[in-house]
Protein backbone atom coordinates (compact mmCIF):
# COMPACT_ATOMS: atom_id res chain seq x y z
CA UNK A 1 0.00 0.00 0.00
CA UNK A 2 1.23 3.54 -0.84
CA UNK A 3 0.70 6.89 0.15
CA UNK A 4 -1.99 9.53 -0.21
CA UNK A 5 -1.28 11.33 -4.18
CA UNK A 6 -3.23 14.69 -4.85
CA UNK A 7 -3.22 16.33 -8.63
CA UNK A 8 -3.74 19.93 -8.02
CA UNK A 9 -5.48 20.92 -11.36
CA UNK A 10 -6.36 24.61 -12.66
CA UNK A 11 -9.06 26.42 -13.80
CA UNK A 12 -6.76 27.99 -16.09
CA UNK A 13 -2.95 28.90 -16.15
CA UNK A 14 -0.85 31.85 -13.58
CA UNK A 15 -3.81 31.28 -11.17
CA UNK A 16 -2.46 30.47 -8.50
CA UNK A 17 -1.36 26.39 -8.39
CA UNK A 18 2.00 26.76 -7.30
CA UNK A 19 1.27 29.16 -4.70
CA UNK A 20 -1.55 27.51 -3.29
CA UNK A 21 0.57 24.43 -3.91
CA UNK A 22 3.89 25.59 -1.95
CA UNK A 23 1.76 26.86 0.65
CA UNK A 24 -0.02 23.33 1.31
CA UNK A 25 3.78 21.80 1.35
CA UNK A 26 4.72 24.41 3.88
CA UNK A 27 1.80 23.96 5.89
CA UNK A 28 1.59 20.14 5.79
CA UNK A 29 5.17 20.30 6.72
CA UNK A 30 4.96 22.44 9.45
CA UNK A 31 1.81 20.05 10.51
CA UNK A 32 4.33 17.04 11.07
CA UNK A 33 3.32 15.64 8.21
CA UNK A 34 5.85 13.74 5.11
CA UNK A 35 4.74 15.51 1.66
CA UNK A 36 6.78 15.35 -0.85
CA UNK A 37 5.98 17.89 -4.39
CA UNK A 38 6.12 17.48 -7.42
CA UNK A 39 5.67 19.57 -11.04
CA UNK A 40 6.43 16.74 -12.93
CA UNK A 41 5.82 18.96 -16.97
CA UNK A 42 6.81 22.73 -16.52
CA UNK A 43 7.10 25.47 -19.00
CA UNK A 44 8.61 28.83 -19.17
CA UNK A 45 11.78 26.84 -17.42
CA UNK A 46 14.99 29.03 -17.66
CA UNK A 47 17.97 26.71 -17.48
CA UNK A 48 19.14 25.93 -13.46
CA UNK A 49 21.95 28.63 -13.76
CA UNK A 50 20.01 31.55 -14.86
CA UNK A 51 19.02 33.99 -12.35
CA UNK A 52 15.52 33.97 -12.82
CA UNK A 53 15.13 29.86 -12.75
CA UNK A 54 14.44 30.94 -8.99
CA UNK A 55 11.21 32.33 -10.11
CA UNK A 56 10.27 29.01 -11.56
CA UNK A 57 7.37 26.43 -9.84
CA UNK A 58 10.02 24.18 -10.10
CA UNK A 59 12.19 26.12 -7.58
CA UNK A 60 9.38 27.35 -5.57
CA UNK A 61 8.07 23.89 -4.88
CA UNK A 62 11.55 22.71 -3.99
CA UNK A 63 12.37 25.26 -1.41
CA UNK A 64 8.75 24.87 -0.09
CA UNK A 65 10.08 21.38 0.65
CA UNK A 66 12.70 22.64 2.35
CA UNK A 67 15.21 21.77 -0.58
CA UNK A 68 17.88 23.03 -2.21
CA UNK A 69 18.17 23.70 -6.02
CA UNK A 70 20.36 21.16 -7.79
CA UNK A 71 20.30 19.29 -10.89
CA UNK A 72 19.57 15.99 -9.01
CA UNK A 73 16.36 17.71 -6.87
CA UNK A 74 15.21 20.04 -10.13
CA UNK A 75 15.54 16.84 -12.50
CA UNK A 76 13.66 14.45 -9.81
CA UNK A 77 10.54 17.31 -9.15
CA UNK A 78 10.40 18.60 -12.89
CA UNK A 79 11.62 16.12 -15.10
CA UNK A 80 10.06 17.26 -18.34
CA UNK A 81 11.47 20.98 -18.46
CA UNK A 82 11.13 23.36 -21.37
CA UNK A 83 12.17 27.02 -21.96
CA UNK A 84 9.07 28.79 -23.77
CA UNK A 85 6.28 29.83 -21.58
CA UNK A 86 3.57 27.75 -23.94
CA UNK A 87 1.46 24.52 -23.64
CA UNK A 88 4.32 21.63 -23.04
CA UNK A 89 3.34 20.35 -26.51
CA UNK A 90 4.34 23.27 -28.30
CA UNK A 91 7.18 24.33 -25.63
CA UNK A 92 8.46 20.62 -26.33
CA UNK A 93 8.39 21.18 -30.36
CA UNK A 94 10.23 24.50 -30.30
CA UNK A 95 13.29 22.71 -28.37
CA UNK A 96 12.27 19.26 -31.36
CA UNK A 97 11.26 17.29 -28.46
CA UNK A 98 8.18 15.36 -27.57
CA UNK A 99 6.19 14.16 -24.79
CA UNK A 100 4.63 11.01 -23.96
CA UNK A 101 1.57 10.44 -22.09
CA UNK A 102 2.41 6.80 -21.09
CA UNK A 103 5.49 7.91 -20.12
CA UNK A 104 4.47 10.85 -18.05
CA UNK A 105 1.82 8.77 -16.53
CA UNK A 106 4.49 5.78 -15.67
CA UNK A 107 6.78 8.21 -13.87
CA UNK A 108 3.97 9.69 -12.16
CA UNK A 109 3.02 5.78 -11.18
CA UNK A 110 6.39 5.27 -10.21
CA UNK A 111 6.64 8.06 -7.79
CA UNK A 112 3.01 7.30 -6.48
CA UNK A 113 4.37 3.83 -5.53
CA UNK A 114 7.55 4.78 -3.76
CA UNK A 115 5.04 7.10 -1.41
CA UNK A 116 5.26 5.53 1.79
CA UNK A 117 1.85 4.87 3.73
CA UNK A 118 0.77 7.81 5.35
CA UNK A 119 3.08 10.15 3.43
CA UNK A 120 1.40 12.91 1.02
CA UNK A 121 2.37 13.11 -2.62
CA UNK A 122 1.44 16.32 -3.93
CA UNK A 123 1.43 16.77 -7.81
CA UNK A 124 1.11 20.03 -9.88
CA UNK A 125 -0.80 20.20 -13.27
CA UNK A 126 0.48 22.30 -16.03
CA UNK A 127 -1.72 25.19 -17.57
CA UNK A 128 -5.77 24.32 -17.05
CA UNK A 129 -7.48 21.55 -17.04
CA UNK A 130 -7.74 21.03 -20.06
CA UNK A 131 -4.52 22.54 -21.68
CA UNK A 132 -2.50 20.43 -24.06
CA UNK A 133 0.04 18.37 -21.85
CA UNK A 134 1.51 16.40 -25.01
CA UNK A 135 0.41 16.31 -28.76
CA UNK A 136 -2.51 14.47 -28.22
CA UNK A 137 -3.19 14.98 -24.56
CA UNK A 138 -4.64 17.30 -21.87
CA UNK A 139 -4.18 17.67 -18.32
CA UNK A 140 -7.23 15.83 -17.97
CA UNK A 141 -6.51 12.89 -19.61
CA UNK A 142 -3.08 13.27 -17.50
CA UNK A 143 -4.74 13.00 -14.33
CA UNK A 144 -7.62 10.69 -15.61
CA UNK A 145 -4.98 8.01 -16.43
CA UNK A 146 -3.17 8.52 -12.28
CA UNK A 147 -6.67 7.52 -10.94
CA UNK A 148 -5.54 10.45 -7.73
CA UNK A 149 -8.32 12.81 -6.54
CA UNK A 150 -7.67 16.58 -7.82
CA UNK A 151 -7.75 19.44 -5.78
CA UNK A 152 -8.97 22.53 -7.88
CA UNK A 153 -7.49 25.96 -7.90
CA UNK A 154 -8.97 29.15 -9.50
CA UNK A 155 -8.71 32.44 -8.93
CA UNK A 156 -10.84 35.13 -7.98
CA UNK A 157 -10.69 37.82 -11.05
CA UNK A 158 -13.87 38.43 -13.12
CA UNK A 159 -14.60 35.13 -15.03
CA UNK A 160 -13.22 33.26 -12.20
CA UNK A 161 -16.49 31.67 -11.37
CA UNK A 162 -17.33 30.57 -14.72
CA UNK A 163 -14.08 29.04 -14.97
CA UNK A 164 -13.98 27.30 -11.83
CA UNK A 165 -17.54 25.60 -12.43
CA UNK A 166 -16.55 24.36 -15.59
CA UNK A 167 -13.36 22.58 -14.65
CA UNK A 168 -15.64 21.37 -11.44
CA UNK A 169 -18.25 19.79 -14.04
CA UNK A 170 -15.65 18.54 -16.66
CA UNK A 171 -13.99 16.49 -13.25
CA UNK A 172 -17.61 15.20 -12.33
CA UNK A 173 -18.94 14.32 -15.62
CA UNK A 174 -15.27 12.63 -15.93
CA UNK A 175 -15.77 10.71 -12.64
CA UNK A 176 -12.09 12.54 -10.93
CA UNK A 177 -13.11 12.48 -7.33
CA UNK A 178 -12.40 17.00 -6.31
CA UNK A 179 -11.72 17.24 -2.93
CA UNK A 180 -12.28 20.76 -2.81
CA UNK A 181 -11.52 23.84 -4.56
CA UNK A 182 -8.94 26.82 -3.60
CA UNK A 183 -9.81 30.46 -4.37
CA UNK A 184 -6.94 32.28 -4.68
CA UNK A 185 -7.35 36.22 -4.64
CA UNK A 186 -6.07 37.18 -8.04
CA UNK A 187 -4.65 41.19 -8.18
CA UNK A 188 -7.28 43.80 -9.01
CA UNK A 189 -10.06 41.98 -8.85
CA UNK A 190 -13.27 43.32 -9.16
CA UNK A 191 -14.79 41.98 -5.93
CA UNK A 192 -13.91 40.51 -2.59
CA UNK A 193 -13.00 36.96 -2.81
CA UNK A 194 -15.16 36.05 0.08
CA UNK A 195 -18.23 36.66 -2.68
CA UNK A 196 -16.59 34.90 -5.53
CA UNK A 197 -15.81 31.75 -2.83
CA UNK A 198 -19.27 31.93 -2.21
CA UNK A 199 -20.96 32.10 -5.54
CA UNK A 200 -18.66 28.97 -6.25
CA UNK A 201 -19.89 27.26 -3.05
CA UNK A 202 -23.79 27.85 -4.35
CA UNK A 203 -22.82 25.38 -7.34
CA UNK A 204 -20.37 22.99 -5.89
CA UNK A 205 -20.89 20.27 -2.97
CA UNK A 206 -17.08 20.56 -2.42
CA UNK A 207 -15.38 22.13 0.44
CA UNK A 208 -14.26 25.80 -1.20
CA UNK A 209 -10.94 27.43 0.69
CA UNK A 210 -9.75 31.52 0.23
CA UNK A 211 -6.28 32.45 -0.16
CA UNK A 212 -5.96 36.01 0.03
CA UNK A 213 -3.06 37.88 -2.01
CA UNK A 214 0.29 36.90 0.13
CA UNK A 215 -2.37 34.67 2.61
CA UNK A 216 -1.09 30.67 4.12
CA UNK A 217 -2.74 27.86 3.52
CA UNK A 218 -5.87 27.50 5.83
CA UNK A 219 -5.96 24.78 8.16
CA UNK A 220 -9.03 23.32 7.00
CA UNK A 221 -7.32 23.03 3.42
CA UNK A 222 -4.54 21.06 4.55
CA UNK A 223 -7.05 18.87 6.55
CA UNK A 224 -8.38 18.33 2.86
CA UNK A 225 -5.68 17.22 0.96
CA UNK A 226 -2.99 15.46 4.10
CA UNK A 227 -2.98 11.89 4.51
N1 LIG B 1 -2.49 34.37 -3.05
C1 LIG B 1 -1.45 34.92 -3.69
N2 LIG B 1 -0.72 35.89 -3.10
C2 LIG B 1 0.32 36.48 -3.71
N3 LIG B 1 0.74 36.14 -4.96
C3 LIG B 1 0.06 35.17 -5.58
C4 LIG B 1 -1.05 34.52 -5.01
N4 LIG B 1 -1.52 33.60 -5.89
C5 LIG B 1 -0.73 33.69 -6.96
N5 LIG B 1 0.22 34.63 -6.79
C6 LIG B 1 1.27 35.02 -7.76
O1 LIG B 1 0.66 35.04 -9.04
C7 LIG B 1 1.54 34.50 -10.02
C8 LIG B 1 0.88 33.28 -10.68
O2 LIG B 1 0.66 32.30 -9.67
P1 LIG B 1 1.17 30.81 -9.86
O3 LIG B 1 2.54 30.78 -10.43
O4 LIG B 1 0.95 30.12 -8.57
O5 LIG B 1 0.13 30.31 -10.97
P2 LIG B 1 -0.03 28.87 -11.63
O6 LIG B 1 -1.47 28.61 -11.73
O7 LIG B 1 0.79 27.91 -10.88
O8 LIG B 1 0.59 29.11 -13.09
P3 LIG B 1 1.11 27.98 -14.15
O9 LIG B 1 -0.07 27.67 -14.99
O10 LIG B 1 2.20 28.71 -14.87
O11 LIG B 1 1.62 26.81 -13.38
C9 LIG B 1 2.83 34.15 -9.29
O12 LIG B 1 3.72 35.22 -9.38
C10 LIG B 1 2.38 33.99 -7.84
O13 LIG B 1 3.38 34.22 -6.88
C1 LIG C 1 3.57 29.20 -19.48
C2 LIG C 1 2.44 28.99 -18.50
N1 LIG C 1 2.75 29.67 -17.26
C3 LIG C 1 2.18 27.51 -18.25
N2 LIG C 1 3.40 26.85 -17.82
C4 LIG C 1 1.63 26.79 -19.46
C5 LIG C 1 0.22 27.24 -19.77
C6 LIG C 1 -0.35 26.53 -20.96
C7 LIG C 1 -1.75 26.98 -21.29
C8 LIG C 1 -2.24 26.42 -22.57
C9 LIG C 1 -3.69 26.72 -22.80
O1 LIG C 1 -4.55 26.17 -22.08
O2 LIG C 1 -4.01 27.52 -23.68
MG1 LIG D 1 2.39 26.75 -11.50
Amino acid sequence: MSGNAVFIAGAGTEIGKTYVTAALTRRLRGDGHDVRTLKPVASGVPPIGDPDFRTSDTAILLEAQGLVVTPENVAACSPWRFSAPLAPDLAAAREGRTLALADLVAWCRAEMGATPPGSTLLVEGVGGLMSPVTADHTGLDWLKALSVPALLVTGSYLGAISHALTAAETLRLHDVPLLGLAVCESPDAPTPIETVAAAIRRHVAVPVHEIVRGGACPAGLARLVGA
